[in-house]
């Protein structure tokens, strides 16, 4: 197998404060994974806020170093320092994707605007009709075109038009991984299912790899490859999607599932927690994880 990206025994502590009120919080403690270059795959991120889901992901964009371990790209460290040139190489391989369109895009600034910069910057040309034809075809692997979109401004399109366009401008450089982090929270509930969707397209047609970031559970369930499952910062569980969810092992998995089941806030993506039993959870982590074989065949890494 050829590695695409690989992600070892990685962690992030921050630190805070001056030297009296000195506080450390140790964002990602041990990751351990790797995604195949061979095989794209959706791989879902799942946890609660302040799991450190987002504080990962921005490792894995270079926008942070990890404190220990290291992640590598194509069998290149990842890294915030380094030159210009190696910065647009790796960027135009791994592409970001956020949660708010709207914040994403200058209110004042026509759409196409951001599309032409970032087809510039990476294909490293001022040729109108060479740019013009990349923005085109980026926008017509996300179900829209450069005609429907040229001349308007964000807040002329939907939260869910707006998602597409900034998949799109992701696009671009072709990149084989993006990383998206809760990329349908805020977009309408109605509207979430086609974002849902593209990504699975993305994956299945344009073999693009992503790393899905969220708090959903069935949108995971439905589109997920493998995942991991993250508690204060430590992996608790990681395996085939739909196995872990089926039959989630580790105790904090299995609150998050019934969670989610249990509460009319999980709509908003936020889960409702008895602290009960995330207290007898996080007891448990931190222990030696385990490969637990699955009547099926299957595995699932079971920590504590
Ligand atoms: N730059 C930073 N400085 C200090 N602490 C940070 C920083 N970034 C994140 N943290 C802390 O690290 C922990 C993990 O945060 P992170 O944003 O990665 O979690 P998350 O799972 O993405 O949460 P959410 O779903 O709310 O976005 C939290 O306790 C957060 O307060």
């Amino acid at each position: 197998m050829t590695t695409l990206l690989d992600v070892r025994d990685v962690s992030k502590r921050f630190t805070m404060g001056g030297i009296f009120g000195r506080k450390t919080v140790d964002a990602v403690m041990d990751a351990n994974f790797s995604l195949s270059a061979e095989n794209p795959e959706i791989f879902t991120i799942i946890g609660e806020s302040g799991s450190g889901k987002t504080t990962l992901a921005r490792m894995i964009l270079g926008l942070e170093d990890p404190s220990e371990g290291e992640i590598l790209f194509r069998g290149k460290r990842v890294s915030r320092h380094g030159g210009r040139a190696e910065k647009l190489a790796f960027m135009s391989q791994v592409q970001p994707v956020f949660q708010n369109p709207f914040e994403a895009f200058n209110p004042l600034k026509k759409i196409e605007r951001y599309l032409e910069s970032t087809a510039r910057r990476f294909l490293q040309t001022r040729d109108k009709a060479v740019i013009d034809r990349a923005m085109d075809e980026a926008l017509q692997k996300v179900g829209l075109s450069l005609k429907e979109v040229r001349g308007r401004f964000p807040h002329e399109m939907s939260g869910g038009q707006l998602q597409r366009c900034a998949i799109a401008r992701a696009l671009i450089p072709n990149p084989p991984l993006l990383i998206a982090d809760e990329p349908v929270s805020m977009v309408d509930a109605s509207l979430r299912m086609s974002i849902v969707n593209l990504l699975k397209s993305l994956r299945d047609d344009l073999k693009v790899s992503v790393i899905y970031i969220t708090h959903d559970l069935a949108t995971a369930y439905y589109i997920s490859n493998r995942l991991i499952i993250m508690q204060r910062g430590r992996i608790v569980e990681m395996g085939d999607a739909r196995t872990v969810l089926d039959n989630p092992q580790h105790p904090y998995s299995k609150l998050l599932k019934a969670s989610v089941l249990s509460t009319d806030d999980a709509g908003d993506g936020k889960l409702a927690t008895d602290p009960g039993m995330v207290k007898a959870a996080g007891d448990l982590v931190g222990q030696a994880g385990k490969l637990v074989a699955r009547p099926d065949g299957r595995e699932v890494r079971v920590y504590g």
